[in-house]
């Protein structure tokens, strides 16, 4: 049997007390932009291998940009729409997002006391992410009225706060003492959502002050993802978390399970460019991605852009392409570069030991001894005429710095993924500097006309090529937290390459080399 792009984030074959296909209702208002609402429900809900349907509480208009307008209709109407449902369907789970006002609210509860379903997950919607009012003041007596009716709640920090009339904490530990209090106040899961705070980590937790759970307090961190496609990443969580714990019974399992998919849809999002604003998550981002050799790779590359901007800003490339970047930070970047691809091979070489092929062995074993070869090459041609300090500075130090602390504990894509940058911005500058060359005559007086020339090395070219396909089929083949780590690892390497190049400029002594 094939696996299907699904199983790394829905198996089925675990166990699984509840059904297969649970049937799930989301209680909700409606985003035309498809990113909040019951839109980004009904795609969370299939996304996670659900049946979705949806009772429409509000019409908003809204883009990434803001909420323009909201319009509830009667509430009766909501009524006739739930118990068409019930009536007909049996309901595994419930999500209740935006409701409008009190007499949605009231619906809502009648309904829910009438049918009783048997996971009932509430997201207290109150302010979209653009600080727009999705819920009328005057309904927040009403929405609290609501609360011990749900199995789980799901509310952001603000709503958190507003549910306890307090204060918005404004840190981790105190956002769970807010979940702990409120939990006991109604008798039911708290999910505290770290989303709104500063910090390289995102972390969740599942709250529940009476036994109802292995212990009170179960956290669940992931990292942060920088990006500002956040819009409806709570109406996607919580309707995710209504269909896993439908199917499976056990809310830390399915918070794993809900918050590994939501970190590949919000790290995939930039792919989707949908909007000005603060753009949606990649629902479907599993199908796509996964499946699709080149797409990580790409998604990397865009990732890089910025950074190449700046390199190509830098007064380093524009003097080494001039000709008029001064003698002294030539030779402090050769010397640095020596020092780095020392410790560089070491990197390589882990990649090799982790390597799950011989072809890729092979590969990372041969470009460490490369590097050895190309370091006693910068110290035997370029080095030996010149003076240039030998102490390894600071952009060298913590760019291998970060290079062995990933190889000492990042997986093999996430050591490819702390890697490439070195091979491929090195070969994407290397390249535009030599076609710079080329186009200006080659000429044989420009003071870096030898350093220009080893950029046209087609071998370089090639090896980068193989690399950045190695990494790319190492995503596919990981895990989405795997895939996250990848990304901020590139990042990272990515940064420190700009770092390097603008070294010279900051750390070069006046006194050393003529400049
Ligand atoms: N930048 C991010 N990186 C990773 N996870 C995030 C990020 N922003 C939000 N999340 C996650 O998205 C979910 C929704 O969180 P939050 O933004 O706090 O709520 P809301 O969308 O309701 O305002 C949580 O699981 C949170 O950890
Ligand atoms: C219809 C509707 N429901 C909920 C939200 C909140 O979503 P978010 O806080 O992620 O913007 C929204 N913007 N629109």
């Amino acid at each position: 049997m094939t696996a299907s792009p699904y199983s790394a984030v829905y198996p089925l074959d675990a166990p699984n007390p509840g059904r297969a296909t649970p049937r799930v209702l989301s209680i909700a208002g409606s985003d035309p932009s498809g990113g909040a609402g019951i839109q980004a429900d009904l795609k969370s809900i299939a996304a996670l291998g659900g049946y979705g349907m949806a009772a429409i509480t509000a019409l908003t208009a809204q883009n990434t940009m803001g909420v323009i307008a909201v319009h509830v209709p009667p509430a009766q109407f909501l009524r006739q729409q739930l118990d068409a449902i019930s009536s007909d369907i049996t309901i595994d789970a419930v999500k209740i997002g935006m409701l409008g006002d009190a007499t949605v609210i009231d619906e809502v509860r009648g309904w829910i006391e009438e049918v009783r379903p048997a996971v009932v997950v509430l997201d207290p919607v109150m302010v979209a992410t653009s600080g727009d009012r999705l819920l009328r003041e005057s309904a927040e007596k009403a929405l609290r009225s609501l609360l011990p009716l749900a199995d789980l709640i799901t509310p952001n920090l603000p709503e958190l706060a507003m549910l306890l009339g307090e204060p918005e904490a404004t840190e981790w530990e105190s956002a769970l003492d807010q979940g702990k209090r409120l939990a006991a106040e109604y008798g039911n899961t708290v999910l505290v959502k770290g989303g709104h705070l500063p910090g390289p980590v995102c972390p969740d937790a599942l709250v529940n002050t009476s036994g109802m759970l292995s212990r009170d307090v179960i956290e669940i961190t992931g990292p942060r993802v920088e990006t500002r496609n956040s819009h409806g990443t709570g109406c996607s969580l919580s309707s995710a978390l209504a269909t896993v714990q439908a199917r499976r019974g056990d809310w830390e399992v399915s918070l794993q399970e809900a918050k590994s998919w939501l970190l590949g849809a919000l790290t995939t999002s930039g792919a989707l460019e949908v909007g000005q604003g603060n753009g949606p998550v990649h629902h479907f981002h599993h199908l796509q991605q996964a499946s699709k050799p080149g797409a990580f790779a790409a998604t990397l590359w865009k990732e890089a852009g910025p950074e190449l901007e700046s390199i190509y800003g830098l007064p380093f490339i524009q003097g080494l392409q001039s000709g008029e970047l001064p003698e002294r930070d030539f030779n402090y970047y050769l010397a640095q570069d020596a020092i780095y691809l020392n410790g560089y091979s070491r990197v390589l070489a882990r990649a090799g030991a982790l390597a799950p092929t011989e072809e890729e062995q092979l590969f990372w074993a041969k470009a460490s001894q490369q590097c050895l070869e190309v370091e006693s090459e910068l110290h035997r041609n370029w080095l030996s005429t010149r003076e240039a300090s030998t102490a390894t500075g600071p952009v060298t130090k913590s760019y291998v710095d970060h290079l062995l602390a990933t190889s000492a504990s990042g997986s093999y894509a996430v050591v490819l993924a702390a890697i490439l940058p070195c091979y491929w911005l090195y070969a994407e500058v290397g390249r535009q500097l030599h076609a710079s060359y080329v186009d200006a005559g080659a000429p044989a007086d420009h003071a870096y006309a030898e350093w220009l020339k080893t950029y046209a090395d087609e071998d370089f070219a090639a090896a980068t090529r193989k690399a950045i396909n190695f990494t790319d089929a190492a995503a596919i083949a990981g895990s989405e937290m795997e895939r996250a780590a990848m990304m901020d690892a590139f990042i990272q390497s990515c940064r420190y390459e700009t770092a390097f190049f603008d070294a010279p400029r900051l750390f070069a002594q006046p006194s050393i080399g003529r400049g």
